[in-house]
């Protein structure tokens, strides 16, 4: 049974972009904690960097534990960068930047940006621009919009 207020998404599997460092202040990571609860709450799985590090490594490890799938996709160069002790879920090791950004549009049916830094505002970027130009037509959003709900 649904949780009453819940009014339902028909999302199986979203894209989250964030840091790959916990930031300086804990808005930051306690917008990780709230959006994977979040989706577990929705049971909606997930798909993003692959790493283990920074508010990657929160968001995934929250969403793993709360028993949805979580997908990370990563160049194998940036593995020793990223990836630091345990992942959870399954990671897929690509070959490039592009390759990365490509699977996790392709694998996603929407994607929420996170706090983050350069490459988190590139995601954003890039996947704003696509859907601009007709590439996907999937929502596109980031935390402050997702959290006020619009
Ligand atoms: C270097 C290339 C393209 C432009 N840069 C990036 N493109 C895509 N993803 C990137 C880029 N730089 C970093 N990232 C990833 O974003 C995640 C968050 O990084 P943040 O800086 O901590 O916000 C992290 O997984 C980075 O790998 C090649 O064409």
């Amino acid at each position: 049974m649904e949780e009453e207020g819940y009014t339902g998404s028909n999302f199986k599997r979203v894209c989250v972009f964030c840091g790959s460092h916990s930031g300086n202040r804990r808005v930051f990571s306690d917008a990780a904690l709230e959006l994977g609860n979040e989706l577990v709450r929705r049971k909606i799985n997930l798909v993003y960097g692959g790493g283990s590090v920074g508010l990657m490594g929160l968001i995934s490890q929250t969403v793993y534990a709360g028993g949805c799938h979580v997908l990370g996709i990563i160049p194998k160069a940036l593995m020793p960068l990223e990836i630091s002790g345990e992942t959870v879920g399954e990671v897929r090791t690509v070959s490039d930047m592009h390759e990365r950004k490509a699977a996790m549009a392709r694998e996603a049916e929407a994607f929420i940006a996170l706090p983050g830094g350069y490459g988190t505002m590139e995601e954003l970027l890039e996947m704003i621009t696509w859907s601009q130009l007709g590439i996907h037509k999937k929502p596109v959003t980031c935390e402050p919009c997702w959290s006020a709900k619009c």
